[in-house]
């Protein structure tokens, strides 16, 4: 598996934002989005097999482990290593873009699925892996404008994601300002979370591996 980096720090997003957390960043993406903060993914990284992954993982004393990237499905075997690390009694999320198929992955992984709006330049055309979705899942609106919000909540509305999953909206970090963003939020009256990048927050927008 190729991987670009494999850290310790605190879950910066959706609703296990503030745990500590493992992560482990995939190398490759084929995806664009014009607003993403970890293009130093989309090529290099190293080799590793699942057993030098997991052990990367286990050096660390944390049970909550984000599978992210670049885009983790493009990993063949990720679905094998999701289900040996919940072999080990691990808790395991995937960050993924959605546009590639969820159904291999282990039904215990918690998907954190991005759906991509228009603002992103690459947006999500096939809302079918919505359906399949469970309670446990969280759908992300990484939101570029008022615009991009107003087109989120008639997706969140048409496939009835309220109540059947998490529902988050973010800002694109250094675009949107939170405060408008969570004006939105409560005008539409939409049971939904903001989520912040509080990794951000805590240590700045330009740093890798937090
Ligand atoms: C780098 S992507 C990797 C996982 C997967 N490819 C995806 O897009 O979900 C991880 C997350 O970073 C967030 N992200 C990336 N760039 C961002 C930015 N500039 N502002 C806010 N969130 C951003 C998105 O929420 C995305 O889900
Ligand atoms: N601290 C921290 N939390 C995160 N949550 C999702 C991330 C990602 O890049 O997928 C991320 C990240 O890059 N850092
Ligand atoms: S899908 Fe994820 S990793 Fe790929 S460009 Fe978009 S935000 Fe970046
Ligand atoms: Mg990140």
């Amino acid at each position: 598996m190729r991987v670009t980096e494999i850290f310790f720090s605190i879950q910066g997003e959706g609703t296990r934002a503030g745990l500590p957390c493992v992560f482990v960043r995939f190398t490759g993406c084929d995806l664009r989005c014009n607003y993403c903060d970890t293009a130093y993914a989309f090529h290099g990284g190293t080799d590793m097999t699942r057993e030098e992954i997991l052990a990367a993982v286990a050096r660390h004393p944390c049970k909550l482990v984000l599978l992210t990237g670049g885009e983790p499905l493009l990993q063949k075997e990720l679905p094998a290593l999701a289900r040996e690390l919940l072999d080990r009694g691990l808790e395991v999320t995937i960050e993924t873009h959605g546009q590639r198929p969820l159904d291999a992955l282990p039904r215990e992984v918690v998907r954190i699925v991005d759906v991509k709006t228009p603002g992103s330049g690459e947006p999500t055309t096939d809302f079918g892996y919505l359906d399949a979705l469970a309670r446990h899942d969280e759908v992300k609106f990484v939101v570029c404008s008022e615009d991009d919000f107003g087109w989120s909540r008639d997706v969140v509305r048409r496939h009835r994601l309220e109540g059947r999953v998490h529902v988050l909206f973010s800002p694109v970090w250094g675009r949107v300002d939170p405060k408008d963003l969570a004006r939105w939020i409560l005008e539409s009256g939409l049971d939904a979370r903001l989520s912040l990048q509080i990794h951000k927050v805590i240590w700045g927008a330009d740093v890798h591996g937090v």
